[in-house]
């Protein structure tokens, strides 16, 4: 690799992924490697990332196998020619509200690696228990777990109501978020949770891995945790009362969780000797602050108030940065990792791509040979020849729209359980009729505009008024640009049908320097962390002066379309009372 000048890591550990990526000063992707968990790591038992407990409803994965994809990408990008030395900062990405419990020995175990043996090797105890390992429970609950409506009711009940819950702490309470998921945890296994000695998130548990040493939670992280008070900046003692069990309980649950610092920008401290040793790290390379997946994706890109990110991984994640703390019961908001007097606003869905991903093998099964190197070839074609709302004649006034619900596992935004609803709706007389709940080929437009529906529902708060910037006239409030990330963002059929639903006056955009944009976002977060100048300049002034617009997105599809644009307004509405109406059936247990 030529030249020499420092280089910056950036780790995304999501469901299904790790991935690594290394960038120069100047934002440059240098390197790239990743371990996909069912391909590689398959003995753990794992399907798509994940164990599951349906009778439960617990979604969960063993942090072992991260360890051992931590080994496997450094190696993978060794390979690949890194020269480890030059790496001046490493930051990270996990996927949010996950929770590692590690034991009484980890701090030792951390600190006292061999490089000559590998990292699960020494962190993970013995199959036949005959080492102490570093965790107090084998399995960190994982995002997609739905096993707390208990705990859940008992959070939204502590300070009254959800809409209370959320303005303290960003959300109303959410089955995957930390609190009642360690509130479940200290009920459920008593002796696990008085072995804990600390607890991390799934991103502080990859900084502690590299660190050497248990590493704070991230500032932005936290707010994914239904724990902290964002307005005070601090935990919040009577609901850290309700997970540990009693006032009594919350200093130790406080020593459990540990300090965390403000800034999301300084270092914690130097890499750990073993990955001085083992892969020839410098010694002096700094360990910035790891944060959640979500935070990190909105860092990739210098991303302005009007612009909104959605994220097409496992989950769909609709992302926007804005000084603006407008909470409601109905989205997240948390602190932006990197700015303070910003936030992160956020939607997110289970149903994503494993969603998708369900309706495409429906098609491709109706296809006679679909192309194994192309297998969202069926579902493009098909999404594509589908006219908006399965509308196909001139008279769109009189026709009817087909509405859907497609939830192969429950759903957090509307909190459903699993289910598919398919309807008609008459946006005339404003009703609703169930058409047979069978797979239908329109189902490829249909799911993804329910999709995007959703999202766009839900964050008309947060979308103002817009002027064309080549006519001057005014149009409805929606986003300015619409980027995608995420493993679905290489799909231009998706992109089209965003752009008719949700807009954007400047249209559809996509990251286009490869690599991956939580990674991507984490390597410039470690970028802001080891070259900001003393004083204080923000990550967006950093990023913002070393970014090359014209080389690093592309424009991918049209965004606004008058006409259609407000067609899936009056769709919106019709999307609103089929979620309402899915909710009483469920609520009368019809279905
Ligand atoms: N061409 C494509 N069209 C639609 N979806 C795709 C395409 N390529 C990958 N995906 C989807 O991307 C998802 C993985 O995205 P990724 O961002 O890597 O996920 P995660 O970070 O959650 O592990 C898969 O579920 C897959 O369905
Ligand atoms: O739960 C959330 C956000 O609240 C998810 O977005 C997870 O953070 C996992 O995302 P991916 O694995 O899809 O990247």
């Amino acid at each position: 690799m030529a030249g020499n000048g420092p280089l910056y890591m950036g780790f995304d550990l999501s469901t299904q992924q790790l991935k690594g990526i290394v960038v120069d000063s100047n934002l440059k992707l240098i390197h790239e490697a990743k371990v996909d968990f069912d391909a590689d790591l398959k003995k753990y038992g794992i399907e798509k990332g994940v164990l599951t407990n349906p009778a439960e409803g617990e979604v969960f994965a063993p942090p072992a196998m991260w360890l051992e994809a931590v080994d496997l990408v450094l190696d993978r990008l060794k390979e690949a020619g890194l020269e480890f030395g030059r790496v001046q900062g490493i930051s990270g990405a996990g996927m949010q509200h996950g929770t590692v419990f590690w034991s009484r020995d980890a701090e030792n175990l951390l600190a006292s690696l061999d490089a000559g043996k590998s990292l699960v090797e020494q962190l993970e105890p013995g199959s036949k228990g005959e080492r102490r390992g570093a965790f107090a429970h084998p399995m960190s609950p994982n995002w997609q777990d739905a096993s707390t409506q208990k705990q859940c009711d008992a959070f939204d009940a502590e300070l009254g109501d959800p809409e209370t819950l959320a303005k303290v702490t960003g959300s109303k309470a959410h089955h995957r978020f930390s609190g009642p998921q360690i509130l479940r945890y200290r009920t459920k296994y008593p002796t696990h949770y008085e072995e804990t000695a600390r607890i991390s998130l799934v991103s502080s548990f990859l900084a502690s891995v590299f660190l050497g040493r248990v590493a704070p939670i991230d500032i932005g992280d936290v707010t994914g945790m239904n724990l902290w008070e964002i307005s005070k900046g601090r935990w919040h003692d009577q609901l850290l009362a309700l997970t540990s069990g009693g006032k009594e309980g919350v200093e130790e649950l406080k020593k459990k969780l540990g300090d965390v610092p403000e800034d999301g920008g300084a270092a914690f401290g130097k890499v750990s000797e073993y990955f001085v040793k083992r892969y020839g790290f410098a010694k002096d390379c700094n360990i910035i602050p790891f944060t959640g997946d979500n935070p990190s994706t909105i860092l990739a890109l210098p991303l302005r108030p009007s612009d909104s990110m959605v994220s097409l991984g496992t989950s769909t994640t609709f992302l926007m940065s804005t000084p603006e703390y407008l909470p409601d019961p109905a989205y997240h908001f948390m602190n932006h990792p990197t700015t303070p007097g910003l936030y992160m606003f956020m939607l997110c869905y289970k149903n994503g791509g494993l969603a998708r991903e369900q309706i495409r093998d429906e098609l491709n099964k109706t296809s006679d040979s679909p192309d194994p190197n192309n297998t969202w070839e069926t579902f493009n074609k098909t999404a594509l020849s589908t006219p908006p709302l399965s509308q196909s004649t001139s008279s769109k006034e009189e026709e009817q729209m087909r509405l859907g619900l497609y939830f192969p596992r429950p759903e957090i935004v509307p909190n459903l359980p699993a289910g598919q609803w398919r309807y008609t709706y008459a946006p005339q007389t404003h009703t609703l009729t169930p058409t047979p709940s069978a797979f239908i080929p329109s189902d490829a437009r249909n799911i993804l505009e329910s999709q995007f529906l959703s999202l766009r529902l839900r964050s008309h708060n947060l979308v103002k008024p817009v002027q064309d910037p080549t006519t001057g006239t005014h149009l409805p409030p929606q986003p300015r640009r619409v980027y995608l990330v995420g493993g679905g963002s290489a799909n231009p059929a998706i992109a089209k049908i965003c752009g008719e639903v949700l807009g954007s006056v400047e249209g559809i955009y996509k990251l286009d320097i490869g690599g991956n944009a939580c990674a991507l976002g984490a390597a410039y977060k470690a970028v802001w962390g080891c070259e900001r100048r003393d004083g204080g300049e923000t990550f967006e002034e950093l990023i913002g002066k070393r970014w090359d617009e014209g080389a690093f997105v592309k424009r991918i599809a049209e965004g606004y379309s008058e006409g259609v644009f407000e067609r899936y307004g009056e769709a919106v509405e019709g999307f609103e009372k089929l979620e309402r109406l899915a909710l009483e059936e469920v609520r009368e247990g019809k279905k």
